[in-house]
């Protein structure tokens, strides 16, 4: 028997998605074109009678926005919202603020791509008092401690506890849940639901502001893979993201 659906959503194009900088808990906004992203996915929930009961977002305002602007469109602007840090990117370490391609360059594919996707090599701890950390921010009051890196495994330990005691109450109850989040706290779920080694998981991408919906069963485990509303755009986004750092991965000038 099917439970809740739930629906898993990056945020749109961000100011640095654009100009390709490592962007882990800094707080940026969103660019016309990840705006225009937010919109058409509403639109695509719309399309597939994907009509969300309650909403969690991170602490972020890329997929606080992306949510608001997608709901707005699908006329759902009003259900009950619950943020949390949990559903955060990925802290990105002293890596935060720095140039995608630059860092390629200077420490070499190999460093960059373990420091990207390995599933538990962290970046090098950012200073707490350098301009891009979050040690004083006063929306992380309330953690014992917050970050100065994660891993995709660090993601995955406050993560998962999350999505199983809190999100699976509303997903058990047969709510259409939406999760606006991030690039890898959502690699961390995805890994999670749909059982995807430590290894492989370093394959996996996920593109900005395309809703991926998954049918879940009574053990909240989906009864098939994660389908995007719009896969060819998916397809496009993820091989985008992939290629992040490298020339041809510069992302396009949003209009
Ligand atoms: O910079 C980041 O926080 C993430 C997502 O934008 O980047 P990456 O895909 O390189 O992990």
């Amino acid at each position: 028997m099917a439970t809740g659906t739930l629906i898993l959503m990056r945020h749109g194009e961000s100011t640095w998605n654009e100009s390709n900088q490592f962007t882990g808990w800094v707080d940026v906004a969103l660019t016309d074109k990840g705006r225009a992203e937010a919109k058409r996915a509403g639109e695509l929930l719309v399309e597939h009678d994907l009509l969300p009961d309650v909403l969690y977002t991170s602490l972020l305002r890329r997929a606080i926005s992306t949510a608001q602007i997608a709901l707005d469109a699908a006329d759902r602007h009003w259900i009950p919202v619950t943020r949390d840090w949990r559903l955060n990117e990925r802290h990105y370490g002293a890596l935060q603020g720095l140039d995608k391609a630059a860092t390629k360059e200077k420490y070499g594919d190999e460093q960059f791509m373990l420091w990207r996707r390995s599933y538990d090599t962290p970046p090098p701890p950012i200073e707490k008092d350098a301009e891009y950390s979050q040690s004083d921010d006063p929306r992380y009051a309330d953690l014992a401690e917050v970050p100065l890196t994660e891993c995709l495994k660090d993601v995955v330990a406050r993560m998962i506890p999350y999505f199983t005691e809190t999100i699976a109450a509303d997903l058990r109850a047969g709510k259409t849940v939406l999760v606006a989040a991030h690039g890898n706290s959502l690699r961390a779920l995805v890994k999670y639901l749909e059982d995807i080694s430590d290894a492989d998981i370093a394959g996996l991408n996920i593109p900005t502001g395309n809703p991926l919906r998954y049918d879940l069963d009574e053990d909240l485990k989906p009864v098939r893979k994660g389908e995007y509303l719009d896969p060819e755009a998916a397809a496009a986004g993820a091989a985008a993201v992939a290629a992040q750092g490298s020339a041809a991965g510069a992302a396009p000038k949003s209009q």
